[in-house]
């Protein structure tokens, strides 16, 4: 048995070999008779037994909706897939996603996954799955919660209003649908964007017996408030109105609860005008009950006034102009317009195309709506570092009874997906073998391309010609055809088989009518505030068609594609049961066997060297228990062992190519063998089993640790690139990793190459970002140099500064010997020196300058520095506490310094009033020498005469 059933998500593709017989194989590439459509269905049947509802054809997932809850898509599963290789899991849509997810991050590729499958299927339901795959594993941030929910709630918005109930599908999505899912640098979805194809707008007028019209009108009927109901004049009952009257009661539809869902859904995609899209809903329900009655010239009249009264206010018309649109047609016929009364059946249809047109442009408008809310909003061009994963759930191939225009453009897109399949499926086979340096064998395979062109080519192709007028087939087919083929039908050999159409109605569908002045009206009306803005009436539905299927091809030919075929095991709807009939019919319509044909031309089953030695090197004497040359070469003695056979396998550069599974299903067998005697031998040889149990382990962690590594390295890199483009912006979550690194070199720089000295200037660029704390950080270290500077300075080299300074006062720029005289220091050892030395400065200059002979005493008196200024007029002006003279420059004879250490110098002036005590000096200092300072001794010190006063003395 497989050991987990349903949930044995961790057996690897080999390891499920094993039960083969009753779960049967995981990938159909591993059936041995892959040519055969009965051993396809049997195996699929096997596996739908066993809750195993999916299958790999290579790297296609075949899924078969089980029509029950299976516990495959719980959280704890979505993580067992993250980040795992593909053939390491059970096949399941996660390991889809996954897959696709880690090459959109690691090739930073645009991917896209394409789902098809007839309606019942599951496409819907595995869009919704892998959409919850991503909202649960990709990294999270505010921002992309919200986008995140919008992308989530986009869904019931779109169900409500482009689902409904069919025959086979209570939840049918009646259009086609294509989402972008847009992921930033980190990985995180951060945006998305839908396109719509083909609404099955018909169904707003008419459905078939057993069906509703779309989900959005009931679930406002039944959900919707009495104020609103009346507001927009509706009664709760739907039975009341006409485009409603099939009503069926169905018991997996609750559509008071869904109206919940989706008034939450559209306030959470940021819908504020609710109101003007219900009115829309509400007048199609009003125009449904428009009725009409003929007058005697057998002219329409309208005969539900209350109707055209409520339309009138929804639409926000004129009530007269509405009434006469919807009775009259206008045609131009040579420039000329003529206005035309309608009959009864041509008013029908007037009103009828007119809530179908209406139906259609608010679907779209609603579609742009979702797209503006889930649109990336980026403050700056940076769209170029996101990468898209596009969803595109579309209609499968459909046959009925009777094939009609719907058919024709589904098959048709059926057909172009088939194209782009092969092309691509063929394309990454042959650059497969190309870079394992293989040979690559031509692939035969059913080349569509010719049905495409006949649908779709210029002039001739079928399109062109519905746009011109109708064509007659039936001239052209042989005898046989002719007698199976009516008159009005024509029969396309598509990819899948034959089909017949119909051509009844197709042009009036493809032309989708709608009489000149109701387009005018409701272009003219309130819908233009809503569903008419932006979108024009067109015709040529097929042409339209066509060119947003060819702009879908474009699309999805841009990105990597990886595929989900979905299957319906019955029509019933019930779980357990497999109708091998319907399986047949949609394994042919899905083109599965040429799927497997293409991908199993070559090769059935190819591996890497490592997971391949890993798993078998039990099997070989040389490599068990460990192998310690190259993979490659490992295998090579392994397979030699083992006996392959020449054609049976090829050694590419970094995988083996298995040819036919029963190779592997062999190699598989005997391994199984080999456990058991491995087992045998475990109860003899555990300790040696613990060891390589241990050393695998250990292998493992190491493994792991390397990966961790590696995925941070990708990570930091990616947030410094990010940072980079953001580096001038102000701190963001973008740009913080990237500013505490700059930050952090550029303190690690400064502090390499802080500057030496006080003298030294140089200082490293900060960035920009930091150039104000660089600055502050400038001064802060001068001003700690200087500190440190000073408390190192010695009194006597104080000293000598401090008289460096009033030198400089003095003398610079006014003596020419001041630069040189800058370095030579100041002997003061002694007092009589230095003013020996400044007399003579004084004497040589005849004392034009100030004379710095200021002394400070020992203690550290903090004397100030006098100031001695010889100023312009030639006075010098000396300044202490208690003291201001001035004296002229005139008067000023000569100047000498006591003998003593007593601080005096004496300045010489003449004085011719002898009594007078200006000028006299000077200069005294609280020192202990100046004690023993008298005047006599101020006398003697003197020694020139003159006058001379001491002002401290005195
Ligand atoms: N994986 C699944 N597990 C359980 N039930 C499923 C699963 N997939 C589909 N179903 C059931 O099948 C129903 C139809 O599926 P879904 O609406 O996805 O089909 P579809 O292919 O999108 O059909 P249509 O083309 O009509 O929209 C779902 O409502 C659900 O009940």
């Amino acid at each position: 048995r497989e050991k987990t059933g349903a949930n044995g998500i961790r057996l690897t593709m080999e390891s499920a070999l094993t039960a083969r017989d009753r779960v049967g194989v995981q990938d159909f590439v591993l059936l041995e008779n892959f040519t055969s459509e009965a051993a396809f269905i049997e195996n699929l049947r096997k596996r739908f037994k066993e809750n195993l509802i999916y299958t790999y054809i290579g790297s296609v997932l075949v899924s078969v909706n089980p029509y029950k809850e299976l516990e495959i898509y719980s959280k704890q599963n979505m993580e067992r897939y993250r980040g795992v290789s593909f053939y390491e899991v059970s096949p399941h849509l996660y390991a889809i996603a996954d897959n696709s997810y880690r090459s959109l991050r690691t090739e930073r590729k645009d991917q896209c996954i394409l789902i098809s499958g007839e309606s019942g299927a599951g496409k819907t339901e595995a869009t919704k799955k892998i959409l919850q795959y991503y909202a649960v594993t990709c990294p999270a941030s505010q921002q992309v919660e919200t986008v995140k929910d919008r992308l989530l709630q986009s869904n019931p918005v779109l169900e409500a209003f482009g689902n409904a109930k069919t025959l086979r599908n209570d939840n049918s999505s009646r259009f086609g649908k294509y989402m972008d899912v847009q992921f930033d640098y980190r990985g995180a979805p951060v945006g998305g964007h839908i396109l719509n194809y083909l609404l099955e707008k018909s169904r707003v007028v008419h459905q078939n017996h057993g069906e509703r019209n779309f989900h959005i009108f009931y679930q406002l009927l039944e959900g919707g408030e009495e104020d609103l109901l009346r507001r927009l004049g509706l009664e709760k009952n739907p039975q009341q109105y006409h485009y409603l009257v099939k009503v069926y009661q169905i018991v997996s539809i609750n559509d008071k609860n869904d109206w919940k869902i989706v008034r939450r859904a559209l306030s959470i995609i940021s819908f504020k005008d609710n109101e003007d899209l219900l009115s829309i809903v509400a007048s199609v329900l009003h125009l449904g009950n428009v009725q009409f009655a003929a007058d005697e010239q057998g002219n329409a009249q309208v005969t539900t006034e209350n109707q055209i009264k409520y339309l009138a206010r929804l639409l926000a018309v004129e009530g007269s102009v509405l009434r006469d649109a919807l009775i009259h047609k206008k045609i131009i016929a040579k420039g000329e317009e003529l206005i035309s009364p309608l009959n009864l059946e041509q008013a029908a249809y007037a009103r009828d195309a007119l809530a179908k047109a209406i139906y259609g442009r608010t679907f779209s408008w609603l579609v742009n709506k979702v797209n503006k809310s889930l649109a990336y909003e980026v403050n700056e061009p940076f769209v170029c570092c996101t990468t898209v994963l596009g969803l595109l759930d579309i209609y499968g191939f459909e046959v009925f009874q009777h094939n009609s225009f719907e058919q024709f453009c589904i098959n048709y897109c059926n057909e172009k997906l088939q194209q782009l399949f092969i092309e691509l499926t063929l394309k990454s086979e042959q650059e497969e073998y190309e870079s394992e340096g293989i040979a690559w064998e031509p692939v035969q395979y059913f080349n569509n391309k010719i049905i495409c062109d006949l649908v779709e080519e210029k002039f001739k192709g079928i399109i062109s010609i519905l746009d011109e007028e109708l064509f007659t087939q039936h001239k052209l087919a042989d005898q046989k055809t002719r007698k199976s083929l009516g008159r009005e039908e024509f029969r396309l050999l598509h990819y899948a088989g034959e089909v017949t159409y119909s051509v009844a109605g197709f042009l009036d569908k493809n032309n989708d009518l709608l009489f000149r002045n109701l387009k005018e009206v409701s272009v003219d009306g309130a819908c233009s505030n809503a569903a008419q803005r932006g979108v024009g009436f067109k015709t040529g539905g097929a042409t339209q068609f066509k060119n947003s299927l060819s702009k879908l091809m474009e699309i999805l030919m841009s990105k990597e594609p990886s595929y989900i075929r979905c299957m319906k095991p019955n029509d019933a709807k019930q779980a357990d049961r497999f109708d091998e009939v319907l399986i047949r019919h949609q394994v042919k319509y899905l083109g599965l066997m040429e799927n497997l044909r293409v991908r199993r031309a070559g090769f059935a089953y190819r591996r890497k060297y490592e997971v391949f030695l890993q798993r078998y090197k039990s099997l070989c004497p040389e490599t068990w228990p460990t192998w310690d040359g190259r993979p490659h070469d490992g295998v090579a003695v392994l397979v030699k062992h083992l006996g392959y056979k020449q054609e049976e396998y090829k050694m590419g550069r970094t995988k083996i190519f298995i040819r036919f599974p029963k190779t592997l299903f062999a190699t598989e067998d005997a391994l199984e063998v080999r456990k058991q005697s491995l087992g045998d031998a475990f109860n003899c040889c555990s300790v040696l089993l613990l060891a390589i149990a241990i050393q695998s382990w250990w292998r493992g962690t190491l493994g792991r640790r390397k990966a961790a590594k590696r995925k941070w390295a990708v990570e930091t890199i990616r947030r410094f690139i990010k940072g980079f483009i953001y580096r001038n912006h102000p701190r963001c979550p973008e740009n913080e990793y990237f500013l505490d690194y700059i930050r952090f070199s550029f303190l690690m720089n400064l502090k390499r190459n802080l500057p030496k000295n006080v003298l030294d200037k140089s200082w490293p660029t900060p960035p920009p970002s930091l150039c104000e704390a660089s600055q502050l950080l400038r001064q802060l270290c001068m001003q700690n140099m200087v500190w440190t500077y000073c408390k190192r300075i010695s009194p006597e080299w104080k000293q000598q500064l401090e008289q460096k300074v009033i030198a400089s006062e003095i003398f610079k720029g006014k003596k020419d010997n001041y630069p040189q005289s800058v370095p030579r220091l100041f002997i003061n050892t002694r007092n009589e020196e230095i003013n020996a030395k400044v007399l003579q400065a004084l004497d040589n200059e005849a004392i034009k300058y100030a004379v710095p002979v200021v002394k400070y005493d020992r203690k550290g008196y903090k004397a100030r520095a006098r100031q001695l200024l010889l100023t312009q007029n030639a006075a010098i002006i000396i300044e202490e506490s208690k003291i201001k003279q001035r004296i002229d420059y005139g008067n000023l004879t000569g100047i000498s310094v006591s003998s003593l250490s007593d601080n005096l110098f004496v300045l010489h002036v003449h004085c011719e009033d002898n009594k007078q005590k200006v000028p006299g000096l000077i200069h005294h200092f609280p020192t202990a020498s100046r004690k023993g300072c008298k005047a006599q001794r101020a006398e003697d010190a003197a020694g020139l005469g003159g006058q001379t006063w001491c002002h401290g003395c005195n």
